[in-house]
């Protein structure tokens, strides 16, 4: 398998055929992507914008409503507060969670005190409108920003659609039939999560240089854009971290650890942390900017090794115990 690009150990892949192109196409650009996600477990996908999916205009604005949403007060921010890892929605202010590999309870909690990570995050999920019954966890919308829900919930939307997209080409990369992951991620019980990364004074630098710690993600994939301050860091196959510089235009994917359970150990659930890019002299880190949609099985799901992928390793799990673990450890509760 040729790479012709790569921005570190990240394999850049060319998605424009798998969305346009004739059958061939489209299996030789699966064929790639799934290399890639065995190899390294990230990639960067340029040419992925579509019509149904997510646009080129739809990025650029919801940077842009998430600078306005961060530059809020604390006090508006606080109030949308992130409650319980069942609903994952709300405000997280810089020090509530951590994110690490660490599963020990204490452990994380004295990783919390002394490095915590220097972000805050805005949490957002599936929003449900037709009734009770449908709205067990309600989103937390800022009522100063109307225009930020009415955004955000079509944004959402698409990025469940490039996610589909996504799944769709690692199946057939796995000769699965492409629409084999559709019924089972069709709940959208992913999460969209808006970072702002403060700048930070050389002091703070000193006591904690991560901005997010190492670890992995939950899910199926997580599509990224990130701005082009950097920072991403992903972990090679000797346990050295190699920065994922940014390529403008590319969403970069990785795979989640339940992914990698699906498919038994084929593709790679990768350790990866945002760490302070340098100051250059300055007093202050530049301030960085990332979205980040985690892409899930529906909640019900149960996740059990995929047949003809191997002797299973794992046990069946639900969906939903198994996130609600996960995130109930890194927030501490
Ligand atoms: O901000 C980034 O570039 C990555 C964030 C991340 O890895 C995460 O939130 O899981
Ligand atoms: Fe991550």
């Amino acid at each position: 398998m040729q790479i012709t690009a790569t921005s570190g150990i990240v394999p850049i892949v060319d998605f424009q055929p798998f969305l346009t192109g004739s059958p061939e196409e489209k299996q030789a650009t699966a064929v790639e992507l799934v290399h890639a996600l065995k190899d390294v477990g990230f990639v960067m996908l340029k040419d992925f914008y579509s019509e149904q999916g997510v646009s080129e205009a739809q990025v650029e604005d919801a940077f842009e409503h998430s600078r306005r949403f961060f530059a809020l007060s604390a006090e508006e921010k606080d109030a949308l507060a992130w409650t319980t890892p069942e609903a994952s929605r709300g405000y997280v202010s810089q020090g509530r969670e951590r994110v690490t590999q660490a599963t020990s309870k204490d452990d994380i909690a004295q990783l919390r005190a002394q490095a915590p990570d220097l972000k805050e995050s805005m949490e957002i999920g599936k929003d449900y409108q037709e009734g009770p019954e449908d709205s067990p966890h309600p989103n937390r919308w800022p009522e100063s920003l109307p225009e930020f829900k009415a955004f955000m919930n079509p944004f959402f939307y698409s990025c469940h659609i490039l996610q589909v997209q996504v799944m769709s080409a690692i199946a057939c990369g796995l000769s699965l039939p492409p629409n084999y992951f559709d019924q089972k991620v069709a709940q959208q019980s992913h999460n969209l999560r808006l970072l702002n990364y403060p700048p930070v004074t050389q002091a703070e630098a000193s006591k904690s240089d991560s901005r997010a710690g190492a670890h992995s993600d939950y899910g199926t994939v997580t599509l990224l854009f990130q701005d082009d301050v950097g920072g991403l860091e992903v972990q090679d196959k000797e346990g050295k971290f190699v920065p994922a510089k940014p390529v403008p235009g590319t969403v970069v994917i990785n795979v989640g650890d339940l992914l990698q359970q699906w498919t038994n150990d084929i593709l790679k659930s990768t350790i990866h942390r945002v760490v302070l890019p340098d100051t250059k002299g300055s007093a202050l880190t530049p301030q960085r900017n990332s979205i980040a949609f985690f892409g899930n099985p529906s909640l019900r799901e149960v996740i059990t090794c995929i047949p003809g992928l191997g002797e299973p390793k794992y046990a069946p799990v639900l969906c939903e115990d198994y996130l609600v673990r996960r995130l109930g450890e890194t927030f501490g509760v």
